[in-house]
């Protein structure tokens, strides 16, 4: 990746009013654009001094606090200049406007998106898994998701994956040896158990994944979504589930368009959940006591974009009435689910069906009775739920690890596989071996930003929230 040192500048708090707001400028040399802003006065490194943010032609935009890091001991590696007022967009603007104004000569621009921390990794301030672990600590939703956002930043995730790398490294030294004396291949595996090394690394990568695919959940959660004929209940459970009216809930059937979506949060885990319209067809029977209305345009643009959500599902809770039991419309419903989809049945209304609430995995689902009206049952949904996004308490630290490392790790489990099928053969296929060893050891850099395309460094940092 190309670095250019031009100064950079943005307002770093979040937009909108607060009690302080923060304008940050980072750049290799920030002399000139200090002399610019402040005159002669000099700032002792890394301390506050209260003094006034003026214009140009010495207006007082605001009284602040003014923080000078210099280069290498900041943030990005740089110099950065703080200036730290008070809060409102419009003094902030104000300032931000001013900074570009006096460094303009100095090449000072506005900070692209991640752009601060893009250069406290290009600086070797952070790798890139704690950089990714910065802008997943602001995006955190939970306390759990926090935590584990701050395991990465503080370096434990890309700890244990270095630890991996050098078990890789030490293989692949001994291997690398043994190849520049091939009269020696023959039993280099038995002498240095080869095998027992690359069993101990695949254990260990195994445990990482498993650590990451847990943490991977707090971060990017599940989405849930309802689906059913009308009236059998979904905006109901939203509700319930979400602790709030959120959804319209009415005895006429069709009451749902269009898809609401709540994000709620079980044990730290974030589930979107999507209510969807009713889905029916002109030829379904009438419930009873209603009758047959014709579907309308609305409705029906309704109940495709049920049949979209659903294509897009994690999990799919299928609502059905426990009064009214199983309908053919239903098997129809059903034959539309996608594969591989894990899908929940739900038996809704049994306060009226004499049903008690209970879970019964069945050889097509499992099967939940529950009454979203009389809150009856809900628990053994939440946990059901919980169950299927894999969620375990095991109490143990996890790494908020993002799908990029999940895959990264899952390819090196493939070449450590591949490599303990020819570390079988007989015929010692030891340079094979060593290949495997290098792309396991590649795949596994990638986490932490060894060797990474400037593509994918792009893709990264431009998704972080501005100032950051
Ligand atoms: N005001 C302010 N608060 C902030 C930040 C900031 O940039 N400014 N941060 C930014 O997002 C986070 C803190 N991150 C930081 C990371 C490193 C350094 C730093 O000065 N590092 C030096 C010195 C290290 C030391 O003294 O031990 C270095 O790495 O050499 C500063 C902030 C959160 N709070
Ligand atoms: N007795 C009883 N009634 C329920 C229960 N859950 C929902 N209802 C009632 O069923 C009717 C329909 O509920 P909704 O939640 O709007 O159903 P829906 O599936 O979202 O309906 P559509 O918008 O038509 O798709 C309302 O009158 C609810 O009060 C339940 O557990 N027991
Ligand atoms: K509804």
């Amino acid at each position: 990746m190309i670095y250019e040192p031009i100064p950079i500048a943005a307002i770093a708090t979040a937009p909108g009013r607060g009690g302080i707001g923060v304008v940050r400028i980072s750049g290799k040399d920030l002399a000139p654009v200090v002399a610019a802003l402040f005159g002669n006065t000099q700032f002792k490194p890394r301390h506050a001094s209260y003094l006034p943010f003026t214009q140009a032609d010495g207006t007082v935009i605001d009284q602040g606090i003014a923080i000078y890091f210099k280069a290498p001991h900041s943030y990005t590696g740089e110099d950065v200049l703080e200036l730290q007022g008070h809060g409102g967009p419009v003094v902030m603007q104000m300032l931000l406007s001013r900074c570009l104004e006096a460094g303009k000569d100095a090449g000072l621009r506005l900070a692209e998106p991640g752009e601060f921390t893009q250069r406290a990794f290009l600086n070797d301030k952070l790798d890139l898994a704690q950089a990714e672990a910065v802008s997943d600590l602001i995006e955190a939703s939970t306390e759990a998701a926090a935590k584990s956002a701050s395991q990465s930043l503080s370096g434990a995730f890309s700890k244990v994956i270095h630890a991996l790398v050098e078990k890789v490294v030490h293989l692949r030294m001994l291997v690398e040896a043994t190849l520049d004396f091939p009269e020696e291949e023959i039993d280099f595996l038995e002498k240095s158990n080869a095998r027992g090394q690359l069993a101990t690394i695949q254990t260990a990568l195994q445990k990482v994944f498993e650590q990451a695919a847990q943490g991977a959940l707090l971060r990017a959660g599940l989405n849930v979504v309802l689906a059913g004929q009308p009236n059998v209940g979904k905006s109901s459970l939203l509700n319930v589930l979400a602790g709030d009216d959120v959804a319209i809930v009415t005895p006429i059937a069709g009451t749902t368009r269009d898809k609401v979506t709540e994000t709620i949060h079980i044990e730290g885990i974030p589930l979107n959940i999507i209510d969807t319209a009713g889905i029916r067809h002109e030829h379904d029977e009438p419930e009873a006591g209603q009758v047959a209305n014709a579907i309308d345009t609305v409705e029906r643009i309704g109940i495709e974009r049920t049949w979209a959500e659903v294509e897009k599902a994690d999990v799919i809770l299928h609502l059905l009435d426990a009064s009214r039991g199983p309908t053919r419309a239903d098997d129809a419903i059903v034959a539309r689910f996608p594969e591989g989809v894990p899908v929940i049945r739900i038996w809704n209304k049994i306060d009226l069906s004499g049903h008690h609430a209970s879970v019964d995995e069945m050889s097509d689902a499992t099967h939940i009775y529950l009454s979203a009206h009389e809150h009856i049952g809900i628990d053994l949904l939440r946990k059901e739920l919980l169950r299927i996004a894999g969620w375990e308490q095991t109490g143990e630290s996890l790494y908020l690890a993002r799908e990029r490392h999940l895959i990264a790790l899952k390819h090196a489990h493939e070449h450590l596989q591949n490599a303990a099928e020819y570390a079988a053969q007989n015929d010692q296929s030891l340079d094979l071996f060593a290949e495997e060893l290098r792309l396991t050891q590649d795949r596994l850099n990638s986490i932490t930003g060894e060797f990474t395309s400037d593509d994918l460094l792009g893709v990264i940092f431009s998704r972080f929230c501005i100032g950051k």
